[in-house]
């Protein structure tokens, strides 16, 4: 294992009333060189100029890919392969129009001022710099600025620097070029390396930037501009009286994180921090474990590395797809619109739940089940179970063939023949479906000898005189005679029933069914459990799948081999997504039409929907080449992913691990979580453990140490639960204080259920009561926000109808609508999530809830971005109470 260079940032944490440190003094470093105004508004008239001339682009490309789409919907007929050229055509069209509207909102975001004739210099330990504003050769980038050109691969070599790019550099959500002139970069994409100053230059390692500007626009409106100056000298001076250096964009990140939230998750492509951005753009092989602290921005690197990847590799990861796991479908919904708003629309989002085809695991059961069949026995279990099915009949079978007068008998199967045949097949070690065909084989063979000896035999073969036969020769039938035999037994009904029941074709699906619905079954499969183990197993042949059967339904499928049903079902999908692909175009186009023919349609105005009819659009329902590797990945098991990035990865379980490795065979992936909080029985506590089966000692490590989401007036209560799990973990640094400490409130038990609605109330009402220092921050809005109501899993019915008894509009449990302004979860729904204000009820319930308690609780208290208020029963429990670690 390897430790990426050290990301710890010293000191650096920021109150509200700091947030001005480090702006610039324009009069002291003014250079000559570069236009300098004042502050304010010369300073934002100026780059709203520059930022309307960015929407003017933008505007005149989405134009141009909305002609090109209109073309391309119009046109008909063709052969084959020109109708499969043309859907291809349409869909890079669609996805394009789609990449320009995502980048709308903040389209614009930085400005570098770059010193006279400063190559941008390589950090330590990074990547290296390149002065090349596009990822690959001096075209623009293929993935944002213009669909039709070379999909780059691989860091790119610099491209030649203008005079004007030397000096001053737009950094932006695309790139985007001056196509009549020179296509000199008028906006820098975030990803490629001549951005990168934006987000590693220090006052001590400037990287030839004099100064940063982080502009802030609301539409396409600037709302201001905050400017840091690269001074060495003016960097020391500030850092005398500042506990906070090594952030950057301080002003910008402070909003940011003070904002209040709005139940999805924002990207922070603005904002991204140095030990981010060593992260997001690391090598793309290998396993990359980002180890992290509650809101460390693990998510947030881990979404912007894919939008990183997916840029500067696109080549390699348009055929294989990039696929990102996340714990719940909550959390996916969370995180759903970063992505897009990075331009990047063709990522894979799943949850273990749903990395099997076709099955989709929703039924929750208990965690010592999920735990042990998480556990790698199971494979042993399953192929056990599989063998069972292999069966020999304890007497023999009598088969009634049904062919022809001639040999139309009763034929016999003794268990011996069975046993023998069965031994031959398991010989060959393959997948028991793939083994059936030499299982017929064999029993056809045995059977065919049974026919012929009844039809065949020479009477007279004893008898020297009767026949011409050679003395001892008693079979009459020759081979041919003998092929046609087999191929009768083959087609006859009788012998597929016994073929099938001694050697049964299954899907996994059959014998997972029927393995749990059979406690016999059980006991034969499972003699190295317990019999409380083997009862976790058993369950009724209706019930639901739940989320660890999923890598066993995986495992089974290894097992068994690949059944053809799969395929037609694939087929089918395929179908329906091109179906639904279509329409979409049609929407895309609809929706993105002219501002003005909004108002008043214009008859003589033809647009691509009056082109493509309901006839057409079935015709293009034909073709199946045009699917994204993301889409195609989504329905086959057996997809191998170009990288695979999973969040919460301490979540998993051994087994899940082993279906992740089956995904991704190359081993490019990003493994993001925290061992402090992994709640799940079958979740680690270690990556080392976790990944020596696969990679060995062969992956990296990189760890986040500051906490960018919750306060550090909260955190200092987490670290005392953080304290009690393992005193050596570490607590990540709050980046920022607040001055409102979190309310511990002692509740008469009795009482819980109203003293939770008050306070919802309170809460939801924006009256906090709590000591506030009277800042007023830009981004903040008192009382304003989400609330997360988080409760010990047994209580989750009865509190949640309670607090929707008073707040109807309040969400409740799996995949609760997070826009609520009220959403009431267990601990484990919440995983991910982040609130503005967070009531956690019963403590000491939610940590007697589980093996893993006090690392549920952990998670709990680190979920609020500005409040904290913990409702307990009874007295105080002792881990609330105990000193903070040092
Ligand atoms: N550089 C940054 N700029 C602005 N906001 C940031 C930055 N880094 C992180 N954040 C914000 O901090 C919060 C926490 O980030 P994130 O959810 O990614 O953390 P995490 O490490 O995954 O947390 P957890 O393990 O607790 O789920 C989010 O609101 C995120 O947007």
């Amino acid at each position: 294992m390897n430790r990426m260079g050290d990301n710890r940032m010293d000191d650096n944490r920021m109150s509200d009333n700091r947030r001005d440190h480090g702006r610039r003094d324009h009069g002291r470093t003014d250079d000559g060189r570069i236009d300098d105004h004042a502050h304010g508004t010369d300073d934002i008239d100026r780059e709203q100029t520059y930022v309307s001339m960015l929407y003017g682009r933008l505007d005149a490309m989405r134009g141009h890919a909305r002609d090109l789409l209109t073309g391309a919907l119009a046109q008909t007929g063709g052969t084959q392969q020109e109708r499969s050229q043309r859907d291809s055509t349409i869909r890079m069209h669609t996805d394009r129009i789609a990449q320009l509207d995502a980048v709308d909102s903040g389209l614009c975001f930085g400005r570098l001022d770059l010193a006279p004739s400063t190559d941008s210099a390589q950090p330590e330990g990074s990547a290296p710099l390149s002065d090349s504003a596009q990822p690959e050769g001096s075209a623009p980038p293929s993935d944002s600025a213009q669909p039709e050109g070379a999909a780059p691969s691989g860091p790119a070599p610099s491209a030649p620097v203008t005079e004007a790019t030397k000096e001053r550099r737009y950094i932006g959500r695309i790139g985007i070029f001056d196509e009549d002139g020179d296509y000199e970069p008028l906006l820098v994409d975030w990803r490629a390396p001549a951005a990168r100053p934006f987000y590693l230059a220090t006052a001590a390692a400037p990287l030839g930037v004099q100064r940063r500007a982080h502009i802030r626009t609301a539409g396409r409106k600037v709302v201001g501009v905050d400017d840091e100056v690269l001074d060495l000298a003016l960097a020391a001076s500030a850092d005398r009286h500042s506990r906070y250096a090594g952030l950057t964009g301080e002003a910008t990140l402070l909003a940011a994180l003070n904002a209040t939230r709005t139940g999805r998750m924002r990207d922070i492509v603005e904002t991204i921090q140095g030990e981010q951005d060593r992260i997001i753009r690391a090598d793309l092989g290998g396993v990359l474990v980002v180890q992290g602290g509650p809101g460390t921005g693990k998510t947030a690197v881990a979404l912007h590395r894919a939008a990183y990847l997916l840029y500067t590799y696109r080549r390699e990861l348009s055929s294989r797809g990039v696929l990102v796991v996340g714990p719940n479908t909550t959390f996916l919904s969370y995180i759903s619109q970063v992505l897009p708003s990075l331009a990047e629309t063709g990522v894979l989002l799943r949850t273990p739940a749903d990395l099997y085809p076709g099955v989709s695991a929703r039924r929750p059961e208990p965690a010592e089940a999920a735990e042990l069949k998480g556990r790698t026995v199971m494979v042993e279990l399953l192929a056990n179970a599989i063998r069972d099915r292999q069966r020999v009949p304890d007497e023999a079978l009598e088969i009634v063939t049904d062919r022809g007068s001639l040999w139309q008998d009763t034929l016999r199967l003794d268990p011996a023949t069975c046993a023998e045949a069965r031994e031959r097949t398991r010989r060959l070690g393959r997948p028991h479906n793939l083994a059936r065909p030499i299982f017929d084989t064999e029993i056809i063979h045995a059977l065919s000898l049974q026919v012929a000896e009844r039809i065949g035999t020479d009477p007279y073969a004893d008898d020297p005189l009767g026949g011409d036969d050679a003395p001892g020769d008693e079979q009459l039938l020759e081979e041919a005679d003998l092929a046609e035999i087999r191929r009768e037994l083959r087609a006859d009904p009788a012998v597929a029933t016994a073929l099938d029941w001694l050697w049964p074709i299954l899907t996994p699906q059959q014998l997972l069914t029927d393995l749990y619905a059979s406690a016999d079954r059980i006991a034969t499969a499972a003699p190295m459990l317990t019999d409380a183990q083997r009862a976790l197993l058993h369950r009724d042949r209706s019930a639901d799948w739940t989320v660890a059967d999923v890598p066993l339904l995986d495992e089974a499928v290894e097992l068994l081999g690949e059944d053809d049903r799969d395929a037609t079902t694939l087929a089918e999908l395929r179908r329906r997504q091109q179906a639904a692909y279509a329409e979409g175009a049609l929407e895309i186009l609809h929706g993105s039409r002219p501002i003005d023919l909004e108002d008043e349609i214009d008859p003589e105005i033809l647009t691509a929907t009056d082109l493509l009819d309901a006839g057409l659009l079935g015709e293009r329902h034909e073709e199946r080449e045009y699917l994204t590797a993301a889409e195609r990945a989504a329905a086959d098991r057996t997809w191998a992913f170009g990288h695979i990035i999973v969040d919460e990865a301490q979540e998993l379980s051994p087994m899940a691990w082993r279906l992740l490795m089956r995904r991704c065979p190359s081993r490019s992936m990003t493994l993001v979580g925290d061992v402090a909080q992994t709640g799940d029985l079958s979740g680690t506590t270690s990556w080392a453990r976790v990944l020596e089966p696969y990679v060995g000692d062969r992956w990296r490590l990189a760890e986040l140490a500051v906490n960018y989401r919750t306060p550090a007036e909260i955190m200092a209560l987490a670290g005392r639960v953080l304290a009690n799990i393992d005193p050596a973990l570490p607590l990540p640094r709050s980046v920022r204080e607040t001055g409102i400490a979190p309310e511990l409130i002692r509740v008469d038990p009795a009482e819980l259920a109203d003293r939770v609605v008050e306070t919802v109330r309170r809460e939801a009402a924006g009256d906090s009561g709590k000591q506030d220092s009277g800042r007023q921050d830009s981004g903040r809005r008192e009382g304003g926000g989400r609330l997360g109501v988080l409760v010990p899993d047994g209580d989750l019915a009865e509190l949640a109808a309670t607090v929707v008894d008073a707040v109807p509009e309040a969400a409740v449990g799996d995949e609760a609508d997070l826009e609520s302004r009220v959403v009431v979860l267990t601990v484990r729904q919440a995983k991910g999530l982040e609130f503005d204000s967070v009531v956690v009820v019963d403590p000491a319930g939610i940590v007697a809830g589980s093996e893993r308690g006090r690392s549920d609780l952990y998670v709990a208290l680190t979920r609020p971005t500005q409040r904290l208020t913990v409702l307990c029963p009874g007295d105080l429990p002792a881990i609330l109470e105990a000193p903070v670690a040092a």
